[in-house]
């Protein structure tokens, strides 16, 4: 039984570059933001599982001896790592969630019994535990809310069944797990992420679990050798859009005009590559000399976005706005709505970033100046805790 209490956290991500078409087996440039979902996690006593989704409006519990006969029920069947679709329907019957159902309740309470059911099938008996998830990431905006649940709740769930040690010592703030532990987190939360998205490329998921700037291709996670202080401006268009959606999409427009949309991309590879390497060769505090490639990178690569059908009028206005200004934009993320991120040079200004931050919210968007390369996953001592996420999780 567990005993201890737990809190953790892991980053949201913007992907600089390659969205999508990672999906696809091309390269994509990820990096971790300093907006983070945190997970509180408690023993219950009454042998009861309770989970608690404020973000999403979710409030449920069950009793652990039904979630264990649920679990029975598939003996014989493997319960990891692959969420298969009988096993999904099953769950879905169990929580009264319609087939099909895409609402983000339904896709965060799905995801929720998926990983509770899988990882204690394979380590343990069905704890009784009290989970509740806070965010200071906006949900479905292209900012990895998805990933950063997913990989909230497997650290958690694998710490809370032994699979993985608890880090956290005695008079320490923050800890991190092993590399080795890491590495099933992750593999744990791209099952959370297969659910909610249906077919991800697990790039968000790695920039959760390892945080800082990495280069992802088919599975295969790479640091950057070294990532220059970027300014980066995230504008939210607030135009809710569903990731599993746009992913579906693009597929489907692949397969209907393969000959037009795969060498789209492979250019959208080779923007990536290119500013892999434009980055690993800026100092640490660059010139504003590095920073046209950047800018036309962003400008073709939002332009290719559109073309596989995942842009917006909302996205194409932000773009116009930060144009008249002197800024490069593109979307980030799925696309359809949710978040643009504009490139601000070292050189400008601060008054030219409120004029354009003072346009956007005019548009009825919410902008913010980010800092990227965050940590990943982490263990947090309560002390430790900013007073909003700690009144956040005071909440019972
Ligand atoms: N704080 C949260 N609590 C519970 N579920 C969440 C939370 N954040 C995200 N989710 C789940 O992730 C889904 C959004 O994922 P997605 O469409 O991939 O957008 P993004 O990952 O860009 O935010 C929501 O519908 C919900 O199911
Ligand atoms: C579109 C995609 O490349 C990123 C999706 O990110 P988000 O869920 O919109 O934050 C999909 C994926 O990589 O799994
Ligand atoms: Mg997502």
């Amino acid at each position: 039984m567990w005993e201890r209490n737990l809190v953790l956290s892991a980053p949201g991500k913007v992907i600089l570059h390659g969205e999508h078409a990672v999906v696809h087996g091309k390269v994509a440039l990820a990096v971790a933001l300093d907006l983070r979902t945190f997970l509180r996690l408690r023993p219950c006593a009454e042998g009861r599982v309770c989970v608690r989704l404020p973000g999403v409006g979710v409030v449920r519990s069950w009793d652990t001896p039904r979630l264990q006969a649920l679990r029975r029920g598939f003996a014989g069947r493997r319960w990891e790592p692959d969420p298969a679709a009988q096993q999904l329907d099953t769950l879905r019957e169990f929580a009264g969630i319609a087939a099909g159902a895409s609402a983000p309740e339904s896709l965060a309470t799905l995801a929720f019994l998926y990983m509770c059911l899988a990882i204690s099938a394979k380590y343990g008996d069905v704890l009784s535990v009290d989970i509740l998830v806070w965010s200071e990431l906006p949900t479905g905006a292209g900012l990895g809310s998805s990933a950063a649940y997913a990989v909230c709740l497997a650290a958690a769930l694998l710490t809370a069944c032994g699979a993985i040690s608890c880090p956290l010592k005695e008079g320490e703030s923050t800890a991190r797990w092993t590399e080795e532990e890491l590495t099933l987190i992750n593999s744990w939360a791209f099952q959370g992420e297969r659910v909610i998205h249906g077919n991800p490329s697990g790039v968000d998921n790695a920039v959760g679990t390892w945080g800082g700037a990495l280069r992802y291709q088919s599975g295969k996670i790479t640091p950057l050798k070294r990532v220059p202080t970027l300014r980066i401006l995230l504008t939210n268009t607030k135009v809710p859009r569903s990731t599993k959606v746009l992913v579906a999409g693009v597929k489907e427009k692949i397969l209907k005009f393969p000959a037009i949309m795969n060498p789209v991309l492979d250019s959208i590879d080779a923007i990536s590559q290119e500013c892999q390497s434009v980055l690993e060769a800026m100092p640490a505090n660059p010139s504003p000399e590095y920073y046209p490639v950047l800018e036309e990178l962003f400008d073709i690569n939002q332009h290719h976005l559109n073309v596989i059908g995942v842009g917006h009028p909302s996205l194409d206005r932000l773009c116009r706005v930060t144009a008249s200004h002197g800024l490069h934009s593109k979307l980030t993320g799925a696309g359809g709505g949710g978040c643009g991120i504009t490139l601000l040079r070292p050189d400008t200004s601060p008054l030219a970033v409120e004029a354009a931050k003072r346009d956007l919210c005019a548009c009825g968007f919410e902008c913010w100046e980010t800092n990227i390369g965050a940590p990943g996953v982490t263990l947090h001592s309560f002390s430790s805790l900013n007073a909003e996420v700690l009144h956040a999780l005071s909440e019972s």
